[in-house]
């Protein structure tokens, strides 16, 4: 079974958990570095980017998370997670994790609209995604290395580069989880072949 981790410092986090295991894998919670051995993929939820950061810090999880990205683990971030894995954020000289090839700029959807709905096209989803923004980000580039995956209204809002997936809304607010499928099928099957002693 597949083990999908959490960050759990801050956010949306028992969401994903649940959106997780409605895909059949297994859910952690993350706070602690020990917390991420033995994981497949880790999600970054959405919250509040400069607290969820400043929570990464106290608990010693920069280097472990960067490390985390370095062994080719798929990681996913929604909202405030996405703004976290940006290598560029505007407005700000460093970036936080900088491991994703994207230029992301916070609170792009205006400050009257604190949050709306949407339904979205997404490559590699059937249908629509009804979509719910909180105080969105968006992404003001792709890098080379990034595929865009949707756009709403001429900004983009979920792209993947590499293993590194994306999104400016928060999917796990909907009981649709096919957004979650699709990052659980980013995770590479075990090929390893066990050799009886
Ligand atoms: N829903 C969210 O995650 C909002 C993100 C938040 N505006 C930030 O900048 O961190």
């Amino acid at each position: 079974m597949k083990r999908v981790g959490v960050l759990a410092l801050q956010g949306a986090v028992r969401e994903h958990l649940q959106s997780i295991e409605a895909c059949g894998a297994e859910a952690m919670a993350v706070k602690w570095p020990k917390d991420l051995e033995g994981l497949d993929a880790l999600v970054l939820p959405g919250g509040e980017s400069t607290t969820m950061r400043r929570l990464i810090d106290r608990y010693g999880m920069m280097e472990p998370l960067r490390e985390f990205a370095r062994m080719d683990k798929p990681m996913f971030g929604t909202c405030a997670g996405l703004i976290l894995m940006a290598g560029t954020v505007v407005g700000y000289e460093e970036p936080h994790l900088g491991i994703m090839d994207v230029t992301v700029e916070r609170n792009s959807f205006g400050r009257q609209i604190d949050s709306f709905e949407a339904d979205l096209t997404i490559k590699g989803i059937e249908g629509t995604f009804e979509a719910v923004f909180i105080r969105a980000p968006h992404i003001v580039s792709a890098g080379a290395s990034a595929e865009v995956l949707c756009e709403h209204n001429g900004k983009i809002v979920m792209a993947r580069s590499g293993q590194f997936l994306g999104c400016s809304f928060h999917p796990e607010l909907t009981d649709d989880h096919r957004i979650m499928a699709y990052f659980l099928r980013m995770i590479p099957s075990r090929t390893g072949v066990v050799l009886p002693n």
